[in-house]
C-alpha cells in the first residue's frame, strides 16, 4: 500500500531526514546492517514482496531498530509517488534481477526511463550503489546512465570478505565474479519519457437509475481505458440490496486492488469505492466507477 510505511499513514512525499534507500532488500540482511552501523541515518527499503516485507518488519521490531522503514510498492513507482526530487542520500541496489532474456530487458530496474526516475529524487552528490554477479546488467545500466549524461560513474570488481546478502553469499559459493557499479550524480539527468499517472483531488461516486443490479453484467470483465490502461472485475458479492465488485486496475505498470460498492438508494443506486480499499485517487479510478455505472445501465 502506498500511503502507508510500516503500516502507518505517512503523507507524502516523505519527511524523514537523513535518508537512504535500499531497492529490493530481499531478506534485508544488508539493511538491517546499515541501521545498525549508522544510528543518526534513516533507512527505506521498497519491496514488491510482500513476504520480505513481513519478514524486515519482524527483524526491526526484534531488534528495536528505529530508523528503518519500508513499502510494498514497485521501485519506480515508490519513488515517483514519494519523494521529492533531490531528496534521497544514496540508494543501494544489491544484485537486482538481472531478466537475462533480451525481450525482459523493460523489466529492468536500471532501463533509462526507471533510472531517470530515482537520479531525480537523489541528491546532487549522492550514489546510486549497484552489486551484481551479471556483467551484461552492468554494461546494460552503463548506457542507461550515459543516456541521462548526469552521472560520474565508477566500477570494479568486488573483494568481498564478508557477503553482504543473501544473494552475495550464493554467487561467491558459485565462485562467480562480482562485481559494483556507483553512480554518482552530479547534474541534473536529461529528461526521459517516463510512466505517469494523474491524481486528483476527490473521487466521486456515479449514480445509475436501475431497477436491479445484474451481477453478471460486471463480473469477470476486462477493459481498456486507455493506453496502457486496464480496468478488471473478478468476483461480485451481495448482501442484502448491496454488493461489493472485487477490482484491478493497472495504469502503466502500477497496480490498485480495490473493492467498488454497488449500495442500493431509493431511486437507484450509487457505485463508489468501498471505504475498506486504501487506494491512490487517479483519474483512472474515476473512469473505473463510471465504467461500472455504464456496466450496469
Ligand atoms: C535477486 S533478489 C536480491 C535480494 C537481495 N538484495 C539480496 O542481495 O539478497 C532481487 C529482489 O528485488 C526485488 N524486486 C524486483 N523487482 C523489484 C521492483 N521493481 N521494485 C522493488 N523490488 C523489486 C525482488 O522481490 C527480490 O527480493
Amino acid at each position: 500500500m502506498l500511503c502507508y510505511v510500516n503500516y502507518k499513514r505517512v503523507k507524502r512525499p516523505v519527511e524523514i531526514p537523513n535518508l537512504e534507500v535500499e531497492i529490493g532488500f530481499g531478506r534485508g540482511d544488508f539493511i538491517v546492517k546499515l541501521a545498525k552501523e549508522n544510528p543518526d541515518k534513516n533507512f527505506f527499503g521498497i519491496e514488491i514482496s510482500q513476504i520480505s516485507i513481513e519478514k524486515l518488519m519482524k527483524r526491526v521490531g526484534k531488534k528495536g531498530l528505529k530508523n528503518v522503514y519500508c513499502t510494498n510498492v514497485d521501485a519506480y513507482w515508490g519513488f515517483y509517488f514519494l519523494f521529492r526530487d533531490n531528496y534521497v542520500e544514496n540508494i543501494y541496489m544489491n544484485y537486482p534481477d538481472p531478466w537475462f532474456k533480451k525481450r525482459h530487458h523493460k523489466r529492468r530496474l536500471t532501463k533509462p526511463e526507471r533510472l531517470y526516475m530515482f537520479a531525480k529524487k537523489l541528491k546532487l552528490g549522492g550514489e546510486i550503489r549497484i552489486r551484481t554477479d551479471n556483467y551484461e546488467f552492468l554494461e546494460f545500466t552503463k548506457e542507461s546512465a550515459k543516456v541521462l549524461d548526469c552521472f560520474e560513474v565508477e566500477e570494479g570488481t568486488l573483494n568481498v570478505k564478508e557477503p553482504l546478502t543473501k544473494y552475495e553469499q550464493k554467487w561467491l559459493s558459485m565462485g562467480k565474479t562480482l562485481y559494483k557499479l556507483i553512480l554518482r550524480k552530479v547534474k541534473e539527468p536529461k529528461f526521459v519519457e517516463h510512466p505517469e499517472v494523474e491524481e486528483v483531488r476527490e473521487l466521486f461516486p456515479v449514480k445509475v437509475k436501475v431497477e436491479s443490479v445484474d451481477p453478471k453484467k460486471i463480473e469477470s470483465r476486462e477493459i481498456k481505458l486507455d493506453e496502457e490502461v486496464y480496468f478488471k472485475t473478478f468476483k461480485v458479492w451481495q448482501r442484502d440490496k448491496d454488493f461489493l465488485v472485487e477490482c484491478l486496475l493497472s495504469e502503466k505498470g502500477y497496480l490498485q486492488k480495490f473493492f467498488i460498492q454497488i449500495k442500493r438508494k431509493e431511486d437507484g443506486y450509487v457505485i463508489d469505492v468501498s471505504p475498506y480499499s486504501e487506494v491512490l485517487r487517479t483519474r483512472n479510478l474515476q473512469r473505473s466507477i463510471q465504467t461500472v455505472a455504464q456496466l450496469l445501465s
